[in-house]
């Protein structure tokens, strides 16, 4: 089977599984809806010959009147009654589209994928695409059904007028479909062709309202400059659709103006016919019939086939997202990684986030032992969050390996691995959620259990403000968002409200807590958002948190990691020392200059008080 015979199986299967009933209901009406015209070209011919021959008898007449009149009832209601039912079908075919793509989406377990361009861009068009294509297809196959059915009972009735005219009206059609189906496959790769500016347009119209970016935007007067930006994104976008339009003009005014002179001839044909008298008058309301049913089943046919080719082809980046590798192998048979017993190495990483990036680390050799605190620190890009990324198997370093008690973490289970981490990461989320549901997303065993998201809100710090919320931990920290609102309820929308920044840091501390004791805690910049004040609460409730158990510590200011068991130091993605806080003081290295700008930044501010100070290892963030 062809790639695309494939595709249109695939489609069809979703269809069917999406709804059975619906899409045999679709089956029927369309069949009927198909012998309809053609009844009634017959029905008209029939009472005009009877009239014209001057014998109209009342029972026949009144009969086929009869039968006129149904098949307008039907002509009328039917179309309605399709629509309803190829929506229906196509809500949920589109549901089920949706599903299936997201889940393909989360075997990526790594973030390489996302991270790349043409991923995105075949995402978006697998989004646009997937859901509506199964629809369209079966609509199509349904429409050509019925379209040829109908276009056979025509062309048969124009056979019987004349086959001559029957062969010229059909021979005309054959260049448009060729013609149609060139064009579809055209169209198909400039839409692809304009993902990436259409993407970009769409960023810069989300940028142009997007809460976070509102303040910079006015602040530094940038808001016409991104709007002409998206404004030149949508033109060149739009340029090649009219290119693509204008093509598809020319070539269709060609195709039309052949099939309007082969009907204009034989119209002409029938009608001298008629009026010598070799035809009869009956004839002439059939031919006309016949001739516009002809052309619009052909014309109809072109449209569908065309439109499944379109769809097919563009359903392709549905399927190569849904067939797509893993990005990271994960193996058939994965090692279980157990507790954490020994601890965990990294030995001679070579790490870089592709071929064309420089390296991030660079044979780095570090271990964490089981059961203590270790705190990374370093200059910025110094490699540091990288070493977070790789732990939980982001990504699979290029060189040399990284064990936990001895496993290489290329033979687990991602999904085996993370369960066995809590970590704050230094670009944590803020979801646009309730209060609860972004502590609850730490650990969806516990997304209803109030008691235990409360618990770990107090330990973090956050269950005083969140208390105090107009709707305590159901509201919603959003101003994007209302809350949702139960129809039947009357009543004012929640109005969502906005944490500070030291705030929000405190939530998703509060979400690591809620995964409670794991073998392994990662805290990347747990507290850089925080007061003063509040980081030493932090710092405390945390010296107590990872007391006897595995951490990895990141932080900018060395006062918070200095009672760590051991600390490394990174430069350039290597260790450049590494040692307890006054083992690296001892030696006066990078780790002891560093410490002293920031102990002289605090020395500073005590001499002049509105000094701004050194507080951390670079001023860049
Ligand atoms: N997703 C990415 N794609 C490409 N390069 C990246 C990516 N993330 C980080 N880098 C690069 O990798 C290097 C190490 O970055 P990393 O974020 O690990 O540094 P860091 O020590 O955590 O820095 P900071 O103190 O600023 O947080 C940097 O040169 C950075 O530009």
């Amino acid at each position: 089977m062809t790639a695309r015979a494939r595709a249109v199986v695939t489609a069809l299967g979703m269809a069917w599984r999406a709804g059975r009933g619906l899409t045999i209901a679709f089956a029927v009406l369309s069949t009927l809806m198909a012998v309809l015209p053609v009844t009634i070209a017959w029905c008209t011919k029939l009472v005009l010959d009877e009239i014209a021959a001057g014998r109209p008898g009342v029972g026949v007449t009144a009969g086929l009147g009869a039968v006129l009149a149904g098949c307008g009832v039907l002509t009328a209601l039917g179309p309605q009654i399709v629509q309803y039912v190829r929506d229906e079908s196509g809500r949920r075919i589109g549901l089920a589209a949706q599903d299936r793509l997201f889940r393909a989406t989360e075997r990526f377990v790594g973030l390489a994928r996302f991270e790349d361009p043409a991923f995105h861009d075949r995402i978006r068009m697998a989004q646009q695409h997937g859901g509506a294509t199964p629809g369209m297809v079966v609509s199509a196959a349904l429409g050509t059904a019925r379209t040829a059915m109908t276009g056979a009972g025509f062309l048969v009735s124009l056979v019987t007028i004349s086959p001559w005219m029957a062969a010229l009206v059909l021979g005309a059609a054959v260049p448009s479909l060729a013609a149609e189906l060139w064009l579809s496959r055209r169209r198909a790769a400039m839409l692809w062709g304009i993902g990436p500016v259409e993407r970009r347009e769409l960023f810069f119209g989300e940028l142009l309202v997007n809460v976070r970016a509102a303040k910079e935007l006015r602040l530094f007067g940038t808001g016409a400059h991104l709007r002409g930006l998206m404004n030149a994104y949508r033109r060149a976008a739009n340029a090649e659709r009219s290119r693509t339009d204008r093509r598809e003009l020319g070539v269709q005014a060609v195709t039309g103006t052949t099939a309007a002179l082969a009907a204009g001839g034989g119209l002409l044909w029938v009608l001298v016919s008629a009026a010598n008298g070799t035809g009869a008058i009956g004839d002439v309301a059939l031919f006309v019939a016949a001739v516009a049913g002809v052309q619009a089943a052909v014309s109809g046919l072109v449209v569908e086939l065309v439109t499944v080719h379109q769809q097919v082809l563009l359903f392709g980046h549905y399927l190569a997202v849904l067939h797509a590798e893993p990005d990271l192998p994960v193996p058939a048979r994965p090692r279980r990684t157990g507790p954490l017993r020994r601890g965990i190495e990294l030995k001679d990483v070579w790490f870089r986030y592709s071929p064309g990036h420089p390296w991030a680390l660079r044979g780095l050799t570090l271990t964490i032992p089981y059961g203590t605190a270790v705190a990374l620190v370093g200059r910025n890009g110094a490699g540091k969050s990288t070493v977070v990324k790789l732990l939980c198997r982001m990504y699979d370093p290029e060189r040399g390996s990284i064990l936990w008690d001895g496993i290489d973490l290329r033979e687990v289970d991602p999904a085996e691995l993370r369960a066995r981490i809590g970590a704050v990461f230094q670009d944590y989320m803020e979801y646009d959620m309730t209060a609860a549901e972004n502590i609850g997303l730490g650990d969806l065993a516990a997304l209803d259990d109030r008691g235990r998201i409360e618990a770990a809100a107090r330990r973090a710090g956050v269950h005083g403000v969140v208390s105090r919320l107009p709707r305590g931990y159901d509201t919603m920290l959003s101003r994007v968002f209302g809350g949702l609102v139960d129809p039947a309820e009357d009543g004012p929308t929640d109005v969502g409200v906005h944490l500070s920044g030291g705030q929000w840091q405190r939530v998703a501390l509060a979400r690591a807590y809620l995964r409670g004791e794991r073998d392994l805690l990662i805290l990347d910049e747990p507290s850089s958002g925080l007061d003063a004040e509040a980081e030493h609460e932090i710092h405390q409730g945390l010296r107590e948190h990872r007391r006897g158990r595995t951490s990895l510590l990141i932080s900018h200011r060395l006062g918070a990691v200095r009672d760590a068991d051991h600390i490394v130091v990174l430069d350039g993605g290597q260790v450049a020392e590494q040692g307890t806080h006054t083992e690296l003081l001892a030696r006066g290295g990078i780790y002891a200059r560093l410490f002293a700008l920031q102990a002289e930044g605090y020395r500073q501010r005590e001499d002049h008080t509105a000094a701004a100070p050194h507080d951390r290892l670079s001023g860049a963030r």
